[in-house]
């Protein structure tokens, strides 16, 4: 796959010809995000829309962790998008500021940032999660190098997750969510379900965060699938049908790619079931 492009927030830089004005709708495939000094307000945006539209999308670029080299007025953006108070320049540092070629307005030091570089009480060069921020309106030359070669090296992020792939959390639920409509209108599969689940958003919500877990989205899910279906009186029959009617549901949901890769993770873990069917002796074809 290839990297997704390098968006920016206006006016563009002159950064090469890579860089694309940021729209929202790109933001979930950028390689990484400028929000470059605009000489525009940040702590009264009142009757400002266009500003309350680039609040919205730098909080959706840092939410979703895309690399964003901000500086100037952009600084500040950022840093009111993380929750940092906003300071008007000419308070505290006095002259030193003009020196700095601060901007007008500064952000505070976001809850959890790095602080690399102080000017006087304004945080000048400071880090959060994926974000790095200037605040003075020129932009370090070795700052925005660093930034570019950092996004090469961070290439491999891509193609993401299997997570990603499938197209993300809510495609997963859509999906199961219809996957088991079908099988607890299923002949053999229905009655299994009937006698031990009750509540089905607590079920659809367990099952989510299990294949967000498999497919590398995070933790969220814990548990043994073993423990879990044993003593539910599971045969070779039922495993096969699960699968199938799990096969049919993420084809008409998913992308074939996308299908393809989720019914081989769930084909896998079928097998492994299986198998201590059929280490079971007297017991063979029964999952424990
Ligand atoms: C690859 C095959 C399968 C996978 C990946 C799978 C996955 C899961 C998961 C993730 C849960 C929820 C675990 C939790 O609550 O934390 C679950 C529960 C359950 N599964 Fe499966 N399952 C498979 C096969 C089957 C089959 C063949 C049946 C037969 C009908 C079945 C019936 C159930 C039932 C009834 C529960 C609810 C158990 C309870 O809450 O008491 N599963 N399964």
């Amino acid at each position: 796959m290839t990297p997704g492009p390098l968006l920016s927030t206006p006016p563009l830089p002159d950064f090469g010809p890579g860089v694309r004005p940021a729209t929202l709708e790109q933001v979930p495939e950028a390689a990484g995000l400028l929000v470059p000094h605009d000489g525009e307000p940040v702590a009264d945006v009142r009757g400002r829309p266009d500003r309350w539209a680039q609040l919205t999308l730098v909080a959706n670029a840092v939410r979703r962790e895309v690399p964003t080299l901000a500086w100037g007025m952009g600084a500040a953006l950022v840093g009111r998008v993380l929750g940092a108070g906003i300071r008007q320049g000419g308070q505290g540092a006095g002259t030193g500021q003009a020196e700095a070629g601060l901007a007008r307005e500064w952000a505070e030091v976001p809850r959890g940032a790095q602080v690399e570089t102080w000017w006087g009480e304004v945080p000048l060069l400071w880090r959060a999660g994926s974000v790095t921020a200037w605040a003075g309106v020129a932009l370090p030359g070795p700052l925005r190098d660093a930034f570019l070669a950092s996004l090469a090296g961070a290439q491999p992020r891509r193609p993401g997750s299997p997570l990603e792939a499938v197209g993300g959390e809510a495609a997963l639920r859509a999906m199961l969510a219809d996957f088991y409509a079908r099988a607890r209108a299923d002949a053999l599969l229905g009655p299994v379900f009937a006698a031990h689940v009750s509540d089905w958003n607590t079920h659809l919500d367990r099952v989510t965060a299990f294949w967000v877990t498999m497919l590398g989205g995070g933790a969220t899910w814990r548990g043994n699938l073993n423990h879990v279906h044993a003593g539910l009186g599971l045969r070779g029959a039922h495993l096969t049908r699960w699968l199938e009617l799990f096969g049919e549901a993420a084809r008409v949901h998913l992308p074939p790619a996308a299908a393809a890769l989720l019914v081989s993770r769930a084909g896998a873990m079928g097998a492994r079931l299986g198998q201590r069917a059929t280490r079971n002796g007297p017991h063979a074809g029964r999952v424990p």
